[in-house]
C-alpha cells in the first residue's frame, strides 16, 4: 500500500491542499479533527518501506497525539477489558500477524459486527477502506467503492481505498446520495461505520451537487434550484465580479408569483430586508429563472446569473472555495441551437462492459444528459473508442485534444474505423493539417500545442483558430488529460466553448502535484478500472515484469564518480553491461517469437544502441513518412518485416502496435510512474494475449549503484499499486551464460574505453534527454537541456527531417489544392 498513492489530498488525514474542497463551516462536533484542515498527517507506510520503523511524529502535532495514545503500555491493558466486553480477538495477537505492522495506526479499537467474517470491507475511522479482493461480495464492493472513495493500492488479495472529499464530490456527481453512501458502506463494513466518517460523508455530500454551470448560446451561467445559494455565492466579490449584467436581464419580475416570491427573497426584499446585498444591480437583476422549466413544483424553479466567458476557471475555482463545486451537465437530447452531427457508432462496433459503465456515469443522469468529467481506464483498454461513443451518443460537433501529432492521425483513423463519421465531418489541425470539416457540424481533432499556442502563428493558423473559438462545441475530449500543464488547460478552456469536457487517462498521477487542478478545470474522475481485473477478463494482456541490475564496468562507474548528473544519466545508459543485457534479451525474445520495443528517453544512447544493433529506430526528429515505413514493417504489413524497434519518447502514448509483446527499458524520464504504466500500455494490447499461458515481457534496466535505482523504485509504485509484481534479477550472470556474453558487443575492454571515450567528448551537460523530440509529449518531470557534438549531428539530422516533414507537407497540401483553396474563402 502506498502513501503516495492517493491522487487527491484533500481528505481526512491529508493536508489540505492548494485548492481545497473545504468542509462546510457548520461543525458537527469541535472534535472533528480532520475538518479542521491540518489533522493526522498522512501514513508512513509504503510498499517501498515494509516493515521499517514509523518515524515518530512532530511534538504537538496531531499525529503526536495519536501516536502517544496508540503507544502507551497501561492502555493495552484497559483495551483487553474492552475486547472481552465487545467480544474481538486479542488485539495483541493481531498486533502479530503479517499485515498490521503495515497499518501506521492500530484500528484494532474498532468494533467487529458478529457476522464480519461474511461482510467484504472494513472502513477506518480516517477514512481509509480495506477491501478483501477475495470476499464474494468483493465485486460489488468494487463497483461501490471506486464510485465514492478513490483507489489507492490494488495488490492481489487486499485493496485500500480512502474517502476523500473529491472522491465523493465525484460519487454525487454521478447521482449517489449521502443516504445511499451510507447504507450501502454500512452494509459492506464490518465494523461499524465510525461517527466521523459518517459526519465526514454528510458534510462532504451535503452541498455538493446544488449549482450547474451551463453553457447556452455561447454564453455562460450558473443555475441552481436553490436561490439562497445562488446568493451566498454572488456575497463572493470576485464571484460578483464576473457576473455578466446585460439590460435584458428581466426575467424575475416576468412570472408567476411563487417566482416571484421567489426572487423578491433571493432579493433580500421580502420583509423588507436587504439579505446581505443592498446593491440591486449587484444580484436582483440577473437571477433569473429558466422559461424552459416547469414551473409546478417550487424546487424544480431554475435560477440563474451569467457569467464571463473568461472567468468560468475563476468562478469555478472560487465555488470549490465555498463548498458549493459546480458540477457541469449539457442537455444535450433538448439542445436546438447546436447544430446536430448525423454520426453513429458503426454496425460492427461493440462496445466492452467497462467501456459501457464508465460511459454510464457519464450520461447517468438521465433524459440525454452528459456531464463532464474524467475517465481513467489502464492503457490499451479503449480509451479511445470511449471517446468516440460518447461523440456518437451527443452528436454535436467535437472537438477531440491530442498530445502529439502520431495520436491525431491515430484518433481520426479509430473514428473512421468505429464510427459511420464520413470524410469531410472529420479534419485534422495540425502543423501539416488545417482545414475545416464540412457542413454545420463535425469533427476536428488537434493537439493542445496547436490549440493553446501563444507566439507567433501562421496565417491558416490563426485563421483555423479563431474558426474553432466560433464553434460551440457539444463536446471536448482531452486525451492524455493528466499530462498537460495546467496553464496550457486554463488557455484552452477559456478560448474553447464546450457544453461537455471528457477526460481520458490511464494514470491518474503526476510528479509536480497539480492533478488537483483537474478537478475544477474539467470536473470529477467519473470511472476508474482496475487493470487486474481486465487482464484477467483478457482485455489487456497478463506481463511478466522483470527489472535487471547491471553492474557498472569499473572504467566507467569511475568516471560516472566524477561526472556532473547529465553526464552520470549518460554513462548510466550507456553502460557496457546494460547494453549486453539489451543486447541478449533482444536475441533471446526474437528467437522466441516476440516483437520487440526498446524505449530510450535518451536520443545519443537509442542512436548508437539502434545503430550498433542493426535495428530500426524512431526519436522525435524521424520524418513522418519514415515512421510509416518502420511502424508498418513491424506491424508485418511488408514483406521485409521489423521484429525489434527502437522508440525514443514519441512512442510513449497512444502508438497503436498490437504486435509487440515485449518492452526493454533502456532509459527513461527519472522517476515518472506516468511513463512507467503509459510504456506498458504498449504491450498490454499485445494481439497475442489470450493464448494460453501468454504473457507479455516487460523488461528495465537500471545501472547497478546509480540513481537509476532510486527513479526505478518511485517508477514501479503505480504499476505495484495497480497489483504488479515485478521479478528483480540482481546481477547479469544470472541472465547470460558467460560462454553467451563474449559474442556480444563491448565485451573487449578496448570496445569499452573507446565508447568511454566518446562520451567523454561530448559536452559536460551532454545527455541526451530532449533531442529533437516533440513538446506534445509534455512532461510531468523537469527538462534537463542537451548539448555536445554528437548532439549537434543529432539535432542537423532532426532539422533535416523537419525540412523533409515539410515537403512531404507540401506535396500533399498540392494534391488537395481545391479544398485548401475554398477553405481560405472561408467556404
Ligand atoms: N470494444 C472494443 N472492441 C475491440 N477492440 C477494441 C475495443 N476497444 C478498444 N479496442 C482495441 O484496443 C486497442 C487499444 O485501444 P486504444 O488505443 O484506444 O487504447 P488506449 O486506452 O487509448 O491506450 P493508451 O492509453 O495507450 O493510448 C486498440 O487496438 C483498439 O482498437
Amino acid at each position: 500500500m502506498s502513501k503516495k498513492g492517493n491522487m487527491l489530498t484533500s481528505d481526512l488525514t491529508a493536508p489540505a491542499p492548494k485548492i481545497t474542497l473545504r468542509m462546510p463551516t457548520k461543525r458537527s462536533s469541535p472534535e472533528d479533527t480532520y475538518v479542521n484542515g491540518n489533522a493526522i498527517k498522512k501514513r508512513k507506510s509504503d510498499i517501498a518501506n515494509q516493515g521499517q520503523a514509523i518515524p515518530a511524529p512532530e511534538e504537538g502535532d496531531e499525529n503526536a497525539r495519536i501516536h502517544e495514545h496508540y503507544t502507551d503500555p497501561s492502555r493495552f491493558a484497559k483495551l483487553r477489558v474492552e475486547d472481552e466486553q465487545i467480544g474481538i480477538e486479542s488485539r495483541e495477537n493481531i498486533q502479530k500477524d503479517t499485515v498490521t505492522h503495515l497499518f501506521s495506526q492500530d484500528y484494532t479499537f474498532l468494533a467487529q459486527k458478529p457476522d464480519h467474517r461474511t461482510r467484504p470491507i472494513w472502513v477506518c475511522d480516517d477514512g481509509r477502506i480495506i477491501l478483501e479482493a477475495f470476499s464474494p461480495l468483493a465485486t460489488q464492493a468494487q463497483d461501490f467503492l471506486i464510485t465514492i472513495a478513490e483507489p489507492v493500492s490494488r495488490p492481489a488479495r487486499v485493496h485500500e481505498f480512502k474517502l476523500t472529499a473529491y472522491s465523493l464530490y465525484a460519487a454525487v456527481s454521478v447521482g449517489m446520495e449521502t443516504h445511499t453512501i451510507l447504507d450501502v458502506l454500512e452494509r459492506f463494513s464490518k465494523v461499524k461505520l465510525p461517527e466521523r466518517v459518517r459526519n465526514f460523508i454528510k458534510e462532504c455530500t451535503m452541498a455538493y451537487g446544488k449549482v450547474k454551470l451551463v453553457l447556452k448560446d455561447n454564453r455562460y451561467f450558473i443555475e441552481s434550484t436553490y436561490p439562497e445559494v445562488l446568493k451566498r455565492l454572488l456575497s463572493n466579490l470576485d464571484i460578483a465580479k464576473a457576473r455578466v449584467v446585460r439590460e435584458d436581464d428581466n426575467a424575475i419580475l416576468s412570472f408567476g408569483s411563487k417566482p416571484k416570491e421567489l426572487a423578491e427573497q433571493v432579493n433580500g426584499k421580502t420583509n423588507g430586508t436587504s439579505g446581505g446585498n443592498d446593491n440591486p444591480d449587484n444580484f436582483g437583476a440577473v437571477i433569473t429563472l429558466d422559461e424552459d422549466e416547469d414551473i409546478d413544483d417550487e424546487s424544480e424553479f431554475v435560477h440563474s446569473f451569467e457569467i464571463e466567458k473568461s472567468q468560468v476557471e475563476e468562478v469555478k475555482k472560487h465555488c470549490i472555495g465555498m463548498d458549493y463545486p459546480l458540477m457541469e451537465e449539457y442537455d444535450f437530447r433538448h439542445d436546438a441551437l447546436t447544430p446536430n452531427l448525423d454520426i453513429d457508432l458503426s454496425p460492427k462496433t461493440t462496445i466492452r462492459d467497462y467501456q459501457e459503465k464508465s460511459l454510464s456515469k457519464m450520461f447517468g443522469g438521465g433524459g440525454g444528459r452528459a456531464r463532464s468529467g474524467i475517465i481513467v481506464l489502464p492503457t490499451g483498454a479503449g480509451k479511445t473508442l470511449v471517446g468516440i461513443t460518447a461523440a456518437c451518443t451527443v452528436k454535436k460537433s467535437t472537438l477531440v485534444l491530442c498530445t502529439n501529432a502520431l495520436s491525431v492521425e491515430q484518433w481520426a483513423r479509430e473514428f473512421r474505423n468505429w464510427s459511420t463519421v464520413k470524410e469531410g465531418q472529420i479534419a485534422k489541425f495540425t502543423a501539416d493539417d488545417k482545414k475545416k470539416f464540412v457542413g454545420d457540424a463535425g469533427i476536428v481533432v488537434s493537439t493542445y500545442t496547436m490549440i493553446s499556442h501563444s507566439g507567433k502563428r501562421s496565417w491558416e493558423t490563426a485563421r483555423m483558430i479563431e474558426w474553432i473559438n466560433t464553434v460551440e462545441w457539444g463536446l471536448l475530449i482531452l486525451d492524455e488529460v493528466h499530462v498537460v500543464p495546467a496553464n496550457v488547460f486554463r488557455r484552452v478552456l477559456t478560448t474553447v466553448s464546450a457544453h461537455t469536457k471528457l477526460g481520458l487517462t490511464a494514470t491518474l498521477v503526476r510528479e509536480d502535484d497539480k492533478i488537483e487542478d483537474l478537478n475544477f478545470l474539467i470536473g470529477p474522475k467519473l470511472y476508474e478500472a482496475n487493470w487486474m481485473d481486465l487482464a484477467q477478463r483478457g482485455h489487456i494482456a497478463k506481463v511478466e515484469a522483470t527489472e535487471i541490475w547491471c553492474g557498472m564496468t569499473s572504467d566507467f562507474y569511475q568516471e560516472y564518480l566524477e561526472s556532473r548528473p547529465g553526464k552520470r544519466r549518460l554513462l548510466s545508459v550507456m553502460n557496457p553491461s546494460k547494453f549486453q543485457a539489451c543486447e541478449y534479451l533482444i536475441k533471446q525474445r526474437e528467437a522466441a517469437g516476440d516483437k520487440i520495443i526498446v524505449f530510450s528517453d535518451n536520443v545519443f544512447a537509442l542512436d548508437y544502441y539502434a545503430k550498433k544493433m542493426g535495428k530500426p529506430f524512431i526519436y522525435g526528429g524521424t520524418a513522418h513518412s519514415e515512421r510509416q515505413v518502420v511502424l508498418a514493417r513491424f506491424r508485418g504489413d511488408t514483406p521485409q518485416s521489423y521484429q525489434t524497434v527502437f522508440l525514443s519518447k514519441v512512442g510513449d502514448t497512444s502508438l497503436d502496435l498490437p504486435e509487440a509483446t515485449c518492452l526493454i527499458q533502456i532509459s527513461s524520464q527519472f522517476g515518472s510512474r506516468r511513463q512507467e504504466a503509459q510504456r506498458m500500455g504498449r504491450i498490454l494490447r499485445a494481439k497475442r494475449r489470450n493464448e494460453e499461458g501468454f504473457r507479455s515481457r516487460f523488461y528495465t534496466l537500471v545501472s547497478r549503484d546509480t540513481d537509476e535505482v532510486q527513479f526505478s523504485a518511485k517508477r514501479k509504485r503505480f504499476l505495484i499499486d495497480q497489483g504488479y509484481e515485478y521479478k528483480v534479477v540482481a546481477n547479469l550472470e544470472q541472465l547470460i551464460p558467460p560462454e553467451e556474453r563474449g559474442k556480444l558487443h563491448l565485451s573487449s575492454r578496448r570496445e569499452q574505453v573507446e565508447l568511454l571515450e566518446q562520451i567523454r567528448s561530448l559536452s559536460v551537460d551532454a545527455s541526451g534527454d530532449t533531442m529533437g523530440e516533440e513538446d506534445g509529449s509534455a512532461s510531468d518531470l523537469p527538462r534537463p537541456r542537451f548539448g555536445g557534438s554528437k548532439a549537434k549531428k543529432l539535432e542537423e539530422a532532426a532539422r533535416r527531417a523537419e525540412r523533409q516533414r515539410k515537403e512531404e507537407a507540401k506535396a500533399k497540401e498540392k494534391t488537395k489544392h481545391s479544398l485548401f483553396k475554398s477553405w481560405r474563402a472561408g467556404k
